[in-house]
């Protein structure tokens, strides 16, 4: 089979998209076309496949599969690849519009310049913060905040928030020395998240600023983390270390992220994306 397929990136979270408005790929085939196209050898190389789908909820739709082929519920470096491939490539005509993704439909809001877009900002909704809507084990109606969480000797505290998909965040002293390889392997399988968890490491620079590094369920270590991004900002301000309704730069391996939890308890996310390459993909 040909599948014509788009390389993106958003801060380097890259993805192979593949525009189902034009080639249509059967369901049963989508988790084995993940692990495919995301193998460095014998594929093209990726955090994953996403796929860009007509919607009857919103103006286009996107479905996220991570590297091993699980399909993820929300994507946020895929949100901006997707509102910048919709309006460059004709799908939308206005710089706003929606898009759905499995957690729900999001508005999106393009800047172009020279006909090009060149930032683009998402209202991700709500965080979903009680644990029952994590998910993770224990007492449904309270919230993870700072909660002593051990694992492999190492004394931690999570905070828990869902961004239609699972993050935990762990606040550490000191960005380059957190165990992100060893403990994140370990950390999204524990038996606590029924769903698995992505996990994230935030130091605190400032009340404005944020250092992030990500291990994502089903993908491992990624450059950016859309949606971890925007729990580190609500995590951050649950904590005390940063303020509601106020920007919070989070810088990640692959670049930096603005997000704002505002006071209608909806989170703000901007950033850019970026299209590597087009071609032809032999299954
Ligand atoms: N890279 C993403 C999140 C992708 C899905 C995640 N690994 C999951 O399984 O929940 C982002 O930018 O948000």
């Amino acid at each position: 089979m040909e599948i014509p397929f788009i390389k993106m990136h958003g801060l380097g979270n890259n993805y192979v998209f593949v525009d189902t408005f034009e080639f249509n790929l059967a369901e049963e085939i989508l988790p084995a076309l993940a692990r495919k196209v995301s193998d460095v050898y014998t594929g093209i190389g990726s955090d994953g496949l996403i796929l860009i789908h007509p919607s009857d909820q919103a103006e286009v739709g996107m479905r996220i599969f991570n590297k091993d082929g699980s399909e993820g519920r929300n994507c946020g470096n895929g949100l901006r690849c997707v509102a910048k491939y919709a309006y460059e490539y004709g799908i939308v005509k206005d710089t706003s519009f929606t898009i759905e993704a499995k957690s729900g439909v999001v508005d999106a809001s393009v800047t172009v310049e020279a006909k090009k877009v060149s930032s683009i900002t998402i209202d991700m909704g709500k965080p979903a913060l009680l644990r029952s809507q994590i998910p993770m084990a224990g007492e449904e109606k309270e919230q993870v905040v700072a909660e002593s969480f051990q694992v492999s000797h190492h004394p931690l505290e999570l905070t828990a928030v869902s961004m239609g998909n699972p993050h935990g965040v762990f606040f550490v002293e000191d960005i380059q020395t957190a165990p992100l390889y060893e403990l994140g392997p370990i950390i999204t399988e524990d038996r606590r998240f029924p769903e698995g968890i992505n996990v994230e490491f935030v130091e605190v620079v400032s009340k404005d600023e944020l250092h992030f590094r990500v291990w994502e369920r089903g993908s491992g270590v990624t450059q950016a983390c859309g949606t971890g991004a925007c729990a580190a900002g609500v995590a951050s301000v649950l904590n005390g270390y940063s303020d509601k309704n106020s920007e919070i730069l989070v810088h990640l391996s692959g670049g930096d992220l603005v997000i704002r939890w505002d006071d209608d308890d909806r989170v703000w996310m901007t950033g850019p994306a970026d299209i590597i390459a087009t071609g032809t993909f032999y299954y």
